[in-house]
C-alpha cells in the first residue's frame, strides 16, 4: 500500500469544500454521476476511433444504496483510471483531467466537457470516507483502490475489479443520512440526471403482483438518454413536443405552442421553449425553464440568465457555453449569457411573427392566452417591443382583433378630437362599464377591451411613444368629453350651478373613503341626468401604485369620483325649479341680503384701492370686517338651506342613486332605500 498527501496548498481546503463549495449538498450526486457518464462517453469515443477493444455496448451507470454499510456507490463501465491517473486527476485536485483529454480529442470536445472543477471532491460534503475502485481500459492495467477519509491523507493499493470501469463508494456521514433514503435519492436523481446521455440505473423496476408492488429483476433506468431537445426538429411531430412537455411538467396544462432552439454559432445552444397558458397570477408561473449543460441539469432559476419576461416560458435550454459552477452575478455579467439572452428574445419574437403570418385566425384564437406574455415583454424589453408591433393585437368589444396599424385606420376618421389627437377608448370591464361602453357605441365610437393587469403600464408606454395618441377609459369622463370635437355651450348660469352644487353634494354617499366632486356638463336632453366618472389620470396612477405594491403616493389617495350633472336634462331643471319653490321667500331674502352686503363690500373695497393702510379710516375698516363676517354667515345659511333641500328632495336622491346604480355602486341599505323610494314614486 502506498500512502501520500493530496496535493492541495493548505490543509484547510477540505473543510472549505465541505462547507462552502456548494450550498446544495445534494449536488454531490450530480457531480459523481456526471463524472461516471463522462468516463463512459470517453470510452465510447475511444472505441469509435478503434483505439480500444473494450466493449461499450452495455455502457451504463449504476447507483446503488447499502443502508447497512451506509454507503452510496456509483459504478460505471467507462474509461477507468490507472494509479498514475489517480495521482494526476484526483490527488492533484487543482488539475482538471478534462483539459488534457480535450486537447487530444478536440473535434469531439462537445460530448466530453468537464466543467465542474472540483466535482469529485463534492462527495466529501456528505461522506466520512470515499473510496475509488477503478480499472483502466489500457492494456495490462491493474485495478487500484484509492481511499480517503476526508483529511488530506489518502491511501492507494491494489484491488480486485473484473471489468474496466470505476466504482465511487461514499460512506455517508451522520449529518447526511437523509441521502440514505431511497426516496430522497431517487428524487435527486430525477432532478439532476433525468436526461443524461448514458443510461443511469437505480434499483429494480417494480410491478403489481397479487395486489402489491414487487421488484422485478429488470434494472430501473431513471433517465431518458435522447430527450426531445437533442433531436432535429424535422424528426419531431407535434405529439413528441407535447409528450416531452408532459414529462417536464406532469401537472401542467397543455402549452399553446413551442419554439425549438438550435444554434451552433456564435455559441452552442439547443432547447425547446413552450408558451404556457398563463393564469391570472404571473408570479407562480415564473421560472419554470430548466437549464442544462450537456444534458446535466443545472438550475431552474433562470432569472438574470434569460430576459425577465421570458421567465414566463417553460421548457429546457441546454448550452455547454454557459459557465455553470460560478456565482449568479458572474453568470449575469457573462458575455455568452448576454448573447444567449438576446438571441432567445429574437427567436421568440420571430416565432410569434411567423405564427401570426402563417395563420392569423389561429393566432387570434390564442391571443387572449398569449397577450399577458407579449405585453410583459413589450414593457420590459424595448427590442422585443419593437418587433412585437408587428403582431400585437387590440381586441374590441365586438371580439374583433386589429393590429396597431389596422386599428388606427379604423378609428382615424371618427375618433380624432379637436386638438388632432387620436383617441382610443377602452373598457377594463365590459360588465361594470356597460352603460359607458353603450353610450360611446351609440356615438359611433369603437371601444377596446383592455382588461388585464398590465393594461395600464402598457397604455402609458404607448402614449409615451406616440404623443398624438390618447387612451381613455370609457368611464373616465362623459362621452362628450372623451373625444371633444368642439367647445361646448352651457345651459345653466354660473349662479344656478353654484346653487345646485351643494344640493347634489348633499346626497352623495359618504362612506367608503370615496370623495365626490360635483361637476356640470351639457350632455344633451337625451343624455343621462347624472353620470359618475373616474378621472383617467388619477385612476391610472392608482393602478400603477397597486402594481408596485401600494407603496406609491397615488396608491394611498382616497378614490375620487366625478358626479357629472347634465345641465341640459329636464329633470335637472326640475330640481332647480322645485328648489326655488320649496325654499321660497325666506331663501330669496337670504340671497338678496347676501347680494346687498356683497355690493356694499365691493364698493368699500373699491374705495380703498390705491390707498395706504393708514389712510383708510378705522370706521371703514371695521365696517369691512363686519361685512365679511355677515357675508360668511349668510353664505353658511344659504349652503345649509341648499344642503337641507338636497337631503329632503326625493328627486335629487333618486337621480344620484340611479347614477350609482348604473355603476354597480348602490349596495346594502342604500339600495334598499332606493327600491322603497322608487315604489313610492311610482305610486
Ligand atoms: N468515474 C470516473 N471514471 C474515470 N475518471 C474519473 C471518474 N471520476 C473522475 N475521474 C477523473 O478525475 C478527474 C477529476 O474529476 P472532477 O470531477 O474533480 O473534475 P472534472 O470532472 O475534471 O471537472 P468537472 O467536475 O468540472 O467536470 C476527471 O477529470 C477524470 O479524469
Amino acid at each position: 500500500m502506498q500512502k501520500g498527501k493530496i496535493g492541495v496548498s493548505s490543509d484547510n481546503l477540505f473543510p472549505i469544500i465541505k462547507k462552502f463549495l456548494y450550498s446544495d449538498h445534494d449536488i454531490f450526486l450530480r457531480e459523481i454521476v456526471s463524472n461516471a457518464v463522462d468516463a463512459t462517453q470517453k470510452l465510447k469515443t475511444l472505441a469509435g476511433r478503434g483505439e480500444t477493444s473494450v466493449s461499450v455496448e452495455h455502457a451504463k451507470v449504476r447507483v446503488s444504496l447499502d443502508t447497512d454499510k451506509k454507503t452510496i456507490t456509483v459504478s460505471d463501465n467507462g474509461i477507468g483510471m490507472t494509479a498514475d491517473e489517480i495521482e494526476k486527476y484526483i490527488n492533484q485536485i487543482a488539475f482538471s483531467g478534462a483539459n488534457e483529454f480535450l486537447e487530444k480529442y478536440e473535434s469531439d470536445a462537445n460530448a466530453i466537457i468537464g466543467h465542474f472543477g472540483l466535482g469529485f471532491y463534492s462527495s466529501f460534503m456528505v461522506s466520512n470516507k470515499v473510496e475509488i475502485v477503478t480499472k483502466s481500459y489500457k492494456d495490462g492495467a491493474e485495478a487500484v483502490k484509492w481511499s480517503c477519509d476526508g483529511s488530506p491523507e489518502y491511501s492507494i493499493e491494489e484491488a480486485e475489479r473484473a471489468e474496466v470501469g470505476t466504482d465511487i463508494i461514499m460512506y455517508i456521514n451522520e449529518d447526511s443520512k437523509e441521502f440514505l433514503e431511497k426516496e430522497r435519492l431517487s428524487g435527486i436523481l430525477n432532478k439532476y440526471c433525468k436526461f443524461l446521455p448514458v443510461p443511469v440505473v437505480f434499483g429494480k423496476e417494480t410491478e403489481w403482483k397479487d395486489g402489491k408492488q414487487v421488484e422485478t429483476d429488470k434494472d430501473n433506468q431513471i433517465n431518458e438518454t435522447n430527450p426531445a431537445w437533442t433531436k432535429a426538429p424535422v424528426d419531431l411531430k407535434d405529439e413528441d413536443y407535447a409528450s416531452f412537455y408532459r414529462k417536464l411538467y406532469p401537472m401542467g396544462d397543455e402549452p399553446l405552442f413551442n419554439i425549438h432552439l438550435n444554434v451552433d454559432y456564435p455559441f452552442n445552444l439547443t432547447g425547446i421553449l413552450y408558451f404556457p397558458k398563463l393564469k391570472n397570477s404571473i408570479e407562480v408561473q415564473k421560472n419554470k425553464i430548466q437549464l442544462y449543460s450537456n444534458q446535466v441539469f443545472v438550475t431552474d432559476s433562470v432569472e438574470g440568465i434569460v430576459p425577465e419576461f421570458l421567465t414566463l416560458l417553460h421548457g429546457v435550454i441546454d448550452s455547454p457555453d454557459i459557465p455553470l459552477n460560478v456565482s449568479r452575478s458572474y453568470l449575469q455579467s457573462d458575455s455568452n449569457v448576454k448573447k444567449i439572452s438576446s438571441h432567445i428574445t429574437k427567436k421568440v419574437a420571430d416565432r410569434l411573427h411567423q405564427l401570426f403570418k402563417d395563420s392569423r385566425a389561429d393566432f387570434e384564437k390564442k391571443w387572449d392566452d398569449l397577450k399577458i406574455f407579449i405585453e410583459y415583454g413589450m414593457l420590459t424589453d424595448d427590442k422585443f417591443a419593437e418587433r412585437a408591433m408587428n403582431f400585437f393585437l387590440f381586441k374590441n368589444t365586438e371580439g374583433k382583433y386589429f393590429t396597431f396599424e389596422e386599428y388606427e385606420k379604423l378609428i382615424k376618421e371618427n375618433q380624432t378630437n379637436k386638438d388632432n389627437n387620436l383617441v382610443y377608448l377602452y373598457t377594463s370591464n365590459l360588465e361594470e362599464q356597460y352603460t359607458f361602453v353603450q353610450t360611446a357605441k351609440d356615438k359611433g365610437y369603437d371601444v377596446l377591451i383592455m382588461d388585464d393587469v398590465l393594461a395600464t403600464p402598457l397604455l402609458n408606454k404607448f402614449e409615451q411613444q406616440h404623443s398624438d395618441k390618447r387612451f381613455v377609459r370609457v368611464d373616465s369622463d362623459v362621452v362628450e368629453n372623451l373625444i371633444q370635437k368642439e367647445d361646448e355651450k352651457d345651459e345653466l348660469s354660473w349662479d344656478e350651478k353654484e346653487e345646485l352644487s351643494p344640493v347634489f353634494q348633499a346626497v352623495c354617499p359618504e362612506a367608503n373613503g370615496v370623495n365626490y366632486l360635483v361637476d356640470f356638463k351639457n350632455l344633451g336632453e337625451s343624455g343621462q341626468p347624472i353620470v359618475i366618472t373616474r378621472n383617467e389620470f388619477m385612476r391610472r396612477m392608482k393602478d400603477m401604485g397597486q402594481l408596485q405594491g401600494g407603496m406609491n403616493f397615488y396608491g394611498d389617495l382616497p378614490e375620487s369620483l366625478n358626479l357629472v350633472v347634465n345641465t341640459a336634462h329636464p329633470l335637472v331643471q326640475k330640481v332647480l325649479d322645485s328648489k326655488d319653490k320649496k325654499l321660497g321667500k325666506a331663501f330669496e331674502t337670504i340671497k338678496e341680503d347676501l347680494n346687498a352686503k356683497k355690493q356694499e363690500r365691493d364698493a368699500l373695497e373699491k374705495a380703498k384701492e390705491g390707498k395706504k393702510d393708514e389712510e383708510v379710516p378705522a370706521a371703514e375698516k371695521e365696517k369691512l370686517e363686519d361685512l365679511g363676517k355677515s357675508i360668511a354667515e349668510l353664505e353658511k345659511q344659504k349652503r345649509e338651506k341648499l344642503t337641507d333641500f338636497g337631503k329632503k328632495n326625493k328627486l335629487t336622491k333618486q337621480l344620484v342613486d340611479l347614477a350609482l346604480l348604473a355603476n354597480g355602486m348602490l349596495k346594502g341599505e342604500a339600495l334598499d332605500q332606493f327600491v322603497r323610494r322608487s315604489v313610492e314614486l311610482i305610486k
